[in-house]
Order: structure tokens, then C-alpha cells, then sequence
């Protein structure tokens, strides 16, 4: 009894020493991180840089292999195809665009922008595209569960006021965006729905479309970005696509109430899985219900409406439940599916693949758009130095960087999205519902444990190596719980279990990111690649 009672002191003492050393090593990488940001920010103070627009003849179609007409064709203008027609237009490239539907989107998606996206916006020049759509100012998140509520600030202290996230109708900044583009001479912007890539002896010089009017049109460039979002029927040729669908998101509006923290998003930690509330205008709150699995109650025969308001709506906090009732009667009840896929590019001459048509993930997080919009920065970027784009083979080789050097933000995002939307969804399982407790509890510690997986999360500190430092805290933090002040054999073996559910959550994630880009991308030859020297 004497020699148990002994090994549960020294087990303990050592897990409580691991856990020591571990915090005191995050909170030193953290303080780095904020070294490194302070720096990095001045370095951008001081970086300004003019554009040069060069007007172009905006036609649609030229013959293959003319360097006279589109130097850039752009397949869909949603987020990520109408800011990089602004962003490659700017910069003087003629971009020719080709949107299935010019009228203004109505959709789930899209509608909370981190604030890390909101310095992309900037970056691109198209912050004035959140101005006057109605968009909420959003400065944090609050957690619920099981009654208890925290609040998680954005860390935006040490960025310009207007800093921080915003939430809006998906449309109306896509309308804005389009708007935007389609100012600029040299970017053309045309309702059509393409078809087929043309491929000519393994390269790709341009696409098969079909006008408004039903006329079969082609167009060519040196470079096609597809952008056709997260349905993409032309991802297939340029990447190997491996789509999950985890779960789907049922959508409301729910009008006239007021959020219990107000320009905060809301995450409920339900049974069996998270909703989400967050503003969308000065008199609208969108709900998000998740529905694990890819098949969801029928909203046609009513089976949605009741499993809504028998199941969600008890979960769902006091002060929404009347305004969530009187949305579901309502009846505008939406679906989308919640797709998840990791980036893998077949490097393919004369075409890119950008936005959810190239990269997914679980939108709990709200991820999507930052991670488009901080890829079109790299990608803008990578061309610049480049008079010109006909060179396919070359250019290729040479844009291989961009897959690497998107990832810190891409891998960060990605990776945290598809983890908390595992560990926030509920389990039977002892060792799961654990680590369920322990993240809320270590979120709820405030400082560095709340400020920096919210900053992971925002985009405003996108470092994989601090997303698994956090992530394996947040684990040793719920075997020490369950360890201290005694520990039981039973407890014992739930901890050990909880560590092995943690790897066995991240890990996958991390692999199919690609552990060397995302953790050595200095180690990646591809990075060191010199623009190609073209007469
Ligand atoms: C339920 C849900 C909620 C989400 N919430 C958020 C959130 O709050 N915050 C966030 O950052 N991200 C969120 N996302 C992700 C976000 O919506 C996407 O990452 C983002 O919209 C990707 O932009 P995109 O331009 O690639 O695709 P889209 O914005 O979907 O644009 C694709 C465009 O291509 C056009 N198109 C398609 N096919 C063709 C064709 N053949 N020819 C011509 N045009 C074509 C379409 O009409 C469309 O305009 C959410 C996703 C889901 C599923």
C-alpha cells in the first residue's frame, strides 16, 4: 500500500513538473512571437509601394500563344477570385474574369472575416469593401458550456484601431469586391460559366466557356487561376482531391435580439456538436447549427424544423431562445455542407488552383477567406518581379514556392479548425470529454492561455509550432487535472487515453499539411527559387 501510495507522489510530482516545464516553455515562445510581431510591424510601417496601372484592351478571347491580350484568365469571382482580379489588375496585369453568376450571392458562408483577413484586405487595398454593407466590428469570441460562459478577447492592442474582425452578408462583400475589380480598365469581368480547361501538350492556355446567352465561347492566357470555389468541377485535372465532409451547417437569421456580448461570435459547445452566433448586420444575428454527418433532417417535411426546436433550441443561451424559435418558424432554414481538404497541387504549366476550389477546411472557425486572401498576398507577391507570364514551364517551377510559403497561415488555420471542431464536438468517450473540458477550462485561465490560441485562430499570430505547444498544454493540462492531488489507477489510464486521443486528433491533420513544410519550410528548395529571367 506504502510502495502504491509512494508511486502516486512520485507520478504525480513528475506530471506536475512536465506540465511546469511545458507552460513555462510556451509562455517563453510566446513572449518571442510578440518580439518577432513588434518587429515585423515596423518593418511594414515603413514599407510603402505605388502602383503603376497599365491600361489594357480588356478583350475577352486572343489567339493561343499572342502575347497581345489576357495575361491572367480568373474562373469565378467570389471571395477569392474578385479580390485577386482587383490585386492582379492593380498591378497592371490585364485579367480577364469569368463568373458564373454577376447578381449579388445569398449564402451561409463567408460572413465572419478574422481579423488576420482584415489585414490581408489591407494588404490588397480592399478594406473599403467592409465599408457601408452594414458589417459588425467583431472583438472576440465568447465560449459557452454547460451553463458557464468566457469571454476570449482578440489580442488587438498593439494594431491600428480599426483592426479586428467583421461580420457582413457574404454578398454584399463579394458585390463590393466585384464592384471594385471592374473599376479598373484593364480588368474585364464577364457572366459566364466555364466548362473545360483547353490543355495543349500538358500545358494550359486558356478555357471553354459558355456566355449569358448560351454562346460557347474560348478564352486564352498564359495563366488561368481557377477560383470556382468549394464545388469545383475543374480542381480535378490540377490537384489530387480527397474531400471530407464531417458535418453540415444548419443556417437562421434570428432578428430584433440582442447577443449576450455583443460584437462577439458565440460558440455553444452542444450536444452533440458546437453553434455558433455571431452578427451580420446592425439587426441580424446568424445562427449556425452543426449536424455531424453528411446527411441532415429533412427541412422540406419539417423533420429540420422539429429536431431544432426539441434538441437545439434547450442548448441554445436564455437570452436567444425565443428569437431562435421564432427563426426556425419562420421557415428560412438553410443547409451547406462543411467540407474539409487538404491542399495537394499537381504543379500544372499555364494554370493555379486558389480559394476552397484548392483548400478546405471545417468552417467552425471561420477561417475560410483569411486563408484565401493571405494566399493571394503571397501569390501577388511571387508575380510581381514579372513582366511576363508565357514562359509556362519556368513559371511553374518558379510559383512552386507559393505552396510552401503559404503555410504558416494556410497550415495554422487549417490545422486548428479541423482539431477544435474534434475536440469542441461532444463523446461518450471518458478521455474525450476530458479534453472537451480541459480546453474550455484552459481558454477560461485568460492571458497567454486564451490570448494565444485566439490569436492562432484570428490569423494574427499564424505559427504551427505555438498551435501544438497550445494544443498539447491544453492535454497535459487535463491529465493534471485528472492526476491531482491523487491519482487513481482508473484516472490514470483515462489520462494516458486523453494524450493519445490529442495526438490521434492533430497528428493526421499535421501529416496531411506536410509536417517539413509546415514546421522546416526553410529546408523546402523551392523557396529559393529566383523569378524566371524572360526577354
Ligand atoms: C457553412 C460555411 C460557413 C462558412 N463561414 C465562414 C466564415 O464565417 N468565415 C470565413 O472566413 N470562411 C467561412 N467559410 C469558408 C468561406 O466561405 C470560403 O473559404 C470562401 O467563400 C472561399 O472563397 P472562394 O472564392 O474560393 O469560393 P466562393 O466564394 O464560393 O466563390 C466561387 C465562385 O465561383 C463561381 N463559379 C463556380 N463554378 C464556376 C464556373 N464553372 N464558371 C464560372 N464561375 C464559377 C461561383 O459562382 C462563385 O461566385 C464558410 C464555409 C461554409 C461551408
Amino acid at each position: 500500500m506504502e510502495i502504491v501510495f509512494d508511486n502516486y507522489i512520485v507520478g504525480t510530482f513528475l506530471v506536475s513538473l512536465f506540465a511546469f516545464l511545458f507552460l513555462f516553455i510556451l509562455r517563453r515562445y510566446n513572449n518571442n512571437n510578440n518580439d518577432n510581431n513588434t518587429r515585423k510591424k515596423r518593418f511594414e510601417k515603413g514599407y510603402s509601394r505605388e502602383f503603376k496601372i497599365q491600361t489594357g484592351t480588356g478583350k475577352g478571347e486572343c489567339s493561343p500563344g499572342n502575347g497581345s491580350g489576357d495575361e491572367v484568365i480568373i474562373v469565378g469571382a467570389g471571395v477569392a477570385g474578385a479580390a485577386l482580379a482587383y490585386t492582379l489588375g492593380k498591378d497592371g496585369r490585364r485579367v480577364h474574369v469569368i463568373e458564373r453568376d454577376l447578381t449579388e450571392p445569398d449564402r451561409i458562408v463567408g460572413e465572419l472575416l478574422q481579423p488576420g483577413g482584415y489585414l490581408k484586405l489591407v494588404e490588397l487595398g480592399l478594406e473599403d469593401c467592409v465599408e457601408d454593407i452594414d458589417a459588425q466590428r467583431v472583438f472576440g469570441y465568447a465560449l459557452f458550456k454547460d451553463g458557464r460562459n468566457t469571454k476570449l478577447s482578440y489580442p488587438l492592442e498593439k494594431f491600428q484601431a480599426d483592426v479586428s474582425g467583421r461580420s457582413f452578408h457574404n454578398g454584399r462583400l463579394i458585390q463590393r469586391m466585384r464592384e471594385k475589380a471592374a473599376t479598373l480598365p484593364n480588368v474585364k469581368l464577364e457572366q459566364g460559366t466555364v466548362t473545360s480547361l483547353i490543355e495543349e501538350k500538358g500545358t494550359i492556355i486558356g478555357v471553354q466557356y459558355k456566355t449569358k446567352d448560351g454562346e460557347e465561347l474560348r478564352a486564352y492566357a498564359p495563366l488561368t487561376i481557377v477560383c470556382d470555389g468549394c464545388f469545383s468541377n475543374l480542381r480535378r485535372s490540377l490537384c489530387n482531391p480527397k474531400v471530407d465532409v464531417p458535418s453540415c451547417f444548419v443556417g437562421l437569421v434570428l432578428e430584433n435580439c440582442e447577443l449576450p456580448f455583443s460584437n462577439h461570435g458565440h460558440v455553444i459547445l452542444a450536444d452533440p456538436s458546437p453553434i455558433l452566433f455571431y452578427p451580420i448586420s446592425s439587426t441580424e444575428v446568424r445562427c449556425l447549427v452543426d449536424v455531424p454527418g453528411k446527411k441532415v433532417p429533412s427541412v422540406a417535411n419539417g423533420e429540420m424544423a422539429n429536431h431544432l426546436k426539441t434538441v437545439v433550441a434547450q442548448q441554445v443561451p436564455p437570452e436567444l431562445r425565443d428569437a431562435f424559435i421564432a427563426a426556425v418558424d419562420k421557415g428560412n432554414i438553410r443547409t451547406m455542407p462543411n467540407r474539409s481538404m487538404p491542399a495537394d497541387p499537381h504543379p500544372t504549366p499555364g494554370a493555379l488552383l486558389m480559394g476552397d476550389a484548392f483548400n478546405m477546411r471545417h468552417p467552425l472557425t471561420g477561417g475560410g477567406m483569411t486563408v484565401a486572401l493571405s494566399d493571394i498576398v503571397v501569390l501577388r507577391d511571387l508575380l510581381r518581379p514579372l513582366h511576363n507570364l508565357h514562359d509556362a514551364a519556368s513559371l511553374t517551377s518558379y510559383l512552386e514556392s507559393f505552396y510552401t510559403l503559404r503555410k504558416p497561415v494556410a497550415s495554422t488555420i487549417n490545422t486548428l479548425a479541423g482539431a477544435l471542431y474534434k475536440v469542441f464536438s461532444a463523446s461518450p468517450d471518458e478521455a474525450r470529454k476530458e479534453m472537451r473540458q480541459a480546453c474550455f477550462d484552459y481558454l477560461s485561465l485568460g492571458g497567454i492561455f486564451s490570448t494565444g490560441p485566439v490569436a492562432l485562430l484570428s490569423g494574427l499570430n499564424p505559427r504551427p509550432l505555438s498551435l501544438v505547444l497550445h494544443f498539447f498544454a491544453v492535454a497535459i493540462y487535463g491529465v493534471g487535472r485528472l492526476l491531482l492531488p491523487f491519482p487513481s489507477f482508473q484516472r490514470m489510464w483515462i489520462g494516458a487515453r486523453l494524450i493519445s486521443s490529442a495526438s490521434g486528433i492533430i497528428f493526421p491533420i499535421i501529416k496531411a499539411e506536410g509536417v517539413r513544410q509546415m514546421f522546416f519550410p526553410a529546408t523546402v528548395p523551392a523557396v529559393y527559387r529566383a523569378p524566371p529571367v524572360v526577354n
